[in-house]
């Protein structure tokens, strides 16, 4: 089978960069994303795109109403299409029965529906979204059960593995695809027209394919073993705050084991994201729903040590700035989850915001990519905060790095953006109330250069503390 046209369903962080790139590696293919969203579909068909990635924008304008399209109509996208790739969001459940580790399914199954509706000629379903092991017999169960005469479906597990920031660079040169399929003849031939696509521009040794569920599971595997090693570096920065030790060297020192690899060792103030806490908390569920208790305890350990980070990040803000924050002003630089992106989902700046701002500290955000109604929107959602007229009072957003800075206490860097390292900090502690406070959630800055200037700069997992200095402007 040769596949002709492409309808993936859900625009988003996924499904907007991968059908991008599809339809650029392979022009004789037509690629219709849609989404239930006008709002989102509007965004991809103007100027300015719903997210910032790196090399996106160029292949969207070179390929948008050549072969690629983007369309609120889900039906027509569906019914004209050979494969239908399922990308939409698989949230954490937030209510009933595994309120808080589940994977809500409910939008993938309105894709199924949506499917068995309006198909009338027979469709590979590829299943992208990051989903439970199982959840493709779910789709193929609700396929079947509603399928009209001469109507046949391969449902397929084909999980994607961009990390946002560098997406279009994972797409062009992936480490691997991944295809799950049914072991059988159909199975096998659905397996070899997805592979056929992705040959377009993938070398086929790169392309592993196997059976559904080992597919299924090899993704919530990758995120949990990326988020363990982040985790256990976190851990052992901890250990080099209380000893001395320096994390990084440390991270060197292990990283060269290729065995363990240099890769996913930097200590920060915790992973975000929308998928580390939400894939391994799914992993979580499943093993607890397998009776696999103490595998369960395992991989929870990961997201503990990650909320802990958080925790004795801002615990130590507050415990450096005289144990009380209130009232105080403190800046900080970066709210996405991790640079070179928009995405704000679980960024560990939420969290240390919220520390601080309980504590009742004047907030001033600056991120270079992050609109203000972004950070607001995070900052006031419900499972954030209890009181909106508090966060509106205590919560300001700066478009400036040198304005956030002006008149704070400190300065807390949460987020790893290359401008940060190039600031003029001699300029920013000048403006600054004395003592003038860094703390670096990500270890980028150039401690020395900003002890030198006069700043008392605190960083994770390793020990900078000289005492206080305080050196009035006019003498740096
Ligand atoms: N964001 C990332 O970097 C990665 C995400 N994933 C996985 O990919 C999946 C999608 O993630 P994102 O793209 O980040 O989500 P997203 O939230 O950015 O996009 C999902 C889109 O699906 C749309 N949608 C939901 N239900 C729909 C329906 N019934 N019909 C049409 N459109 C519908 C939504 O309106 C939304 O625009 C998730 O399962 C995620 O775990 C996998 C790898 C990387
Ligand atoms: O399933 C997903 O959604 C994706 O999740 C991650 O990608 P992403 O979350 O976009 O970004 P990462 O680069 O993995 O960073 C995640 C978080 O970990 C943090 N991190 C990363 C690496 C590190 O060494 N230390 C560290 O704290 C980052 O700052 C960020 O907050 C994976 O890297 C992707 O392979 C996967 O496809």
């Amino acid at each position: 089978m040769t596949i002709k046209k492409i309808c993936c369903i859900g625009a988003g962080y996924v499904g907007g960069p991968t059908c991008s790139v599809i339809a650029y590696k392979c022009p004789s293919i037509q690629v219709t994303v849609v989404d239930i969203s006008k709002e989102r579909i509007a965004q991809w068909n103007s100027d300015k795109l719903p997210i910032f990635e790196p090399g996106l924008e160029d292949i969207v304008k070179e390929c948008r109403g050549r072969n690629l399209h983007f369309s609120a109509d889900v039906d027509t996208g569906i019914r004209d299409a050979d494969l239908i790739i399922i990308s939409v969001n698989t949230p954490t459940k937030m209510y009933g029965l595994g309120k808080g580790r589940a994977a809500d399914l409910k939008y993938i199954e309105a894709c199924a529906r949506r499917i068995a509706e309006v198909a009338q000629k027979s469709k590979i379903v590829v299943e992208k979204s990051t989903v439970p092991v199982k959840a493709a017999e779910s789709i193929t169960d609700i396929l079947k059960a509603n399928v009209k005469p001469g109507v046949k479906y391969q449902v397929l597990s084909n999980p994607e593995f961009l990390a946002e920031g560098t997406a279009i660079k994972d797409l062009l040169e992936p480490d691997r695809v991944l295809i799950g399929g049914e072991q059988s003849v159909e199975g096998h031939e659905a397996v070899k027209a997805l592979s056929c696509v992705y040959q377009n521009w993938v070398p086929k040794e790169k392309i592993i394919t196997m059976n559904t569920w080992s597919s299924e599971l090899s993704k919530l595997a990758a995120n949990a073993f990326l988020a363990q090693k982040i985790s256990s570096i976190n851990a052992m920065s901890a250990v080099c705050e209380a000893t001395g030790a320096d994390v990084n060297e440390v991270a060197h020192a292990v990283g060269t084991d290729s065995r363990i690899g240099n890769k996913f060792l930097k200590a920060s103030v915790g992973f975000g994201g929308s998928c580390f806490q939400k894939d391994v908390l799914n992993l979580v569920y499943l093993c607890e729903c397998l009776n696999l208790h103490e595998v369960a305890v395992y991989w929870q350990q990961v997201i503990t040590i990650n909320e802990y980070q958080r925790r004795r990040f801002s615990n130590r803000i507050i415990e450096c700035l005289f144990n009380t924050v209130t009232n105080k002003k403190i800046a900080i630089f970066g709210f996405a989850f991790k640079k070179d992106t928009g995405d704000t989902r679980e960024s560990a700046a939420i969290y240390v915001s919220k520390y601080l701002m309980e504590e009742g500290a004047n907030i001033r955000i600056y991120d270079p990519k992050v609109e203000k109604d972004q950070i607001i929107s995070e900052m006031t959602h419900p499972n954030m905060c209890e009181d909106k007229e508090r966060v509106s009072e205590l919560l300001t957003v700066c478009e400036d790095p040198y304005v956030a800075a002006a008149g704070t206490h400190a300065l807390v860097i949460c987020t790893e953006w290359d401008e940060f390292v190039t600031l003029d900090y001699k300029k920013i502690y000048d403006s600054m109330l004395k003592p003038a406070f860094v703390f670096d959630g990500r270890l980028i800055l150039n401690h020395q250069e900003l002890i030198d200037l006069g700043f008392h700069v605190e960083t994770i997992g390793k020990r900078l503390n000289r005492g206080i200095v305080y050196r009035p402007a006019s003498s740096t």
